[in-house]
């Protein structure tokens, strides 16, 4: 029977680059920005890795789907170097490739890294043409925003909640990523909002107004893992992060193909988490977990989030955002660095973000974020949209 990976792979440094507007970069550049800060964090010279793993979500690459944009890049040392391709899970992806690598035997240090340079591309929530480097990029008749928004009537249906206080739960988890973000020197968008602003700003798709959705953003993240034990020798000092699962659960169809779907929750969220819990040895999530980065590319994808992680009840989840459950205070803070709608989302480099933060918590180097000793941490991807998708869960430990 497979025993998994559980406390097999230790991370031994991560980096991440500014997000945001990074018209001065190039894809390149902004992967040298977090590969340097990893070296740094991870103490050893280029030439230790053995193998890297490259997450890219949007753009088809002049020299097709391989890393060597990677290895040229970073001027990796001729070794292996995959590039993957899981949607919004692609950062996650690539972690676990490099992790899966360790565990396994194959490696002793491997590289994770993600990246998307998405203004460039003109890419957006907005039914329009986007251009990608070489190839036209094309939605004609659907639109994340939109696609997202269904969750929205969907969850009002089944729960019997009134849409306003829907509208008002949404723009709770709004205002405190932005809240949170304000506390991020690399987060792209960092102006606190009100509530009122929120509720009132500019329809993008109904009820998603502007500020329910996350913004369009360049960055890159990365991560060096290895043995627990290497680690050890190699004399890492603080807190050491191993990794207590990753899974990951896609659709087969079955939202769209039969009826029994209705649209008010993500079917893959449920199986990848109960999975992820059972690997790392979780029973009662919302007791355990100390933090999550989930993926809130809308407001009401992390409301809806909650519920399938079980970390709210069923149709409670919109008054356990409003009870501050989810704040940076409160019982399991969520998306403390600001998230996907703050922090920002290139969607290759989303996993690894998400990654970076629960690392720096659970080393205590978060800063003007840093929680009160955490000790167990969980990211989450739904690439995709609710009836067809890619999940991630993975969970990170200090324990
Ligand atoms: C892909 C998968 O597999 C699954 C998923 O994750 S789905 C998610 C994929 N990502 C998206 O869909 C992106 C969604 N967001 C958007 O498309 C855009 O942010 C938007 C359409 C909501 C707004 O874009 P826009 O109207 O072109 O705004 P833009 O012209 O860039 O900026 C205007 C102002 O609004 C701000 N702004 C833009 N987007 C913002 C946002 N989401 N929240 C808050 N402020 C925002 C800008 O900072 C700018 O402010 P200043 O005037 O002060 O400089």
């Amino acid at each position: 029977m497979a025993e998994g990976i559980r406390d097999k792979v230790a991370i031994l440094g991560m980096g991440c680059s500014r997000f945001g507007e990074r018209w001065d970069c190039s894809a390149e550049d902004l992967m040298v920005e977090s590969f340097a800060e990893a070296l740094a964090d991870a103490g050893i010279e280029r030439d230790r890795i053995d193998a890297a793993w490259f997450g890219m979500s949007v753009d088809e690459h002049g020299l097709g789907k391989s890393a060597l944009s990677l290895t040229t890049a970073l001027r990796l040392p001729n070794i292996a170097a995959t590039r993957v391709e899981n949607m919004c899970a692609s950062g996650t992806e690539a972690l676990r490739g490099a992790v899966y690598g360790v565990a396994s035997g194959a490696y002793d240090i491997a590289l994770a890294m993600g990246v998307e340079k998405l203004k460039d591309t003109g890419y957006g929530g907005l039914p329009e043409r986007t251009k990608g480097t070489f190839e036209d990029l094309w939605f004609p008749s659907v639109t994340a925003p939109g696609s997202f928004a269904q969750f929205a009537s969907a969850y009002v249906a089944r729960h019997g909640i009134d849409m306003d206080g829907l509208k008002e739960a949404m723009a709770h988890v709004s205002w405190k990523s932005h809240e949170n973000g304000s506390r991020n020197p690399k987060a792209h968008l960092r102006a606190r909002v009100s509530k009122e602003k929120i509720l009132a700003a500019p329809m993008i798709a109904y009820p998603l107004g502007l500020y329910d959705c996350c913004g369009v953003s360049d960055g890159s993240a990365c991560a060096i893992v290895t043995t627990p034990a290497i680690a050890e020798r190699l004399g890492r000092t603080g807190p050491l992060v191993t990794v207590k699962s990753i899974q990951l659960a896609l659709s087969n169809g079955s939202e769209v193909g039969y009826d029994n779907w209705d649209g008010s929750y993500a079917l893959t969220t449920r199986l990848a988490s109960e999975r992820a819990y059972r690997e790392a040895g979780i029973r009662d999530p919302r007791r355990e977990l100390d933090l999550v980065e989930v993926h809130d590319c809308f407001s009401i994808t992390e409301l809806v989030t909650m519920e399938d992680l079980g970390l709210a009840e069923p149709g409670q989840g919109w008054r356990a955002v409003l009870d501050g459950t989810f704040d940076s205070s409160g019982e399991v803070p969520c998306n403390i660095d600001g998230g996907l709608k703050c922090f920002g989302h290139p969607i290759g480099a989303t996993g690894l973000r998400m990654a970076y933060e629960i690392y720096q918590q659970l080393r205590g180097t978060a800063a003007d974020r840093q929680l009160n000793a955490p000790r167990l941490g969980l990211t989450h991807n739904l690439g995709g949209y609710p009836n067809k998708n890619v999940c991630s869960v993975s969970i990170f430990g200090t324990c």
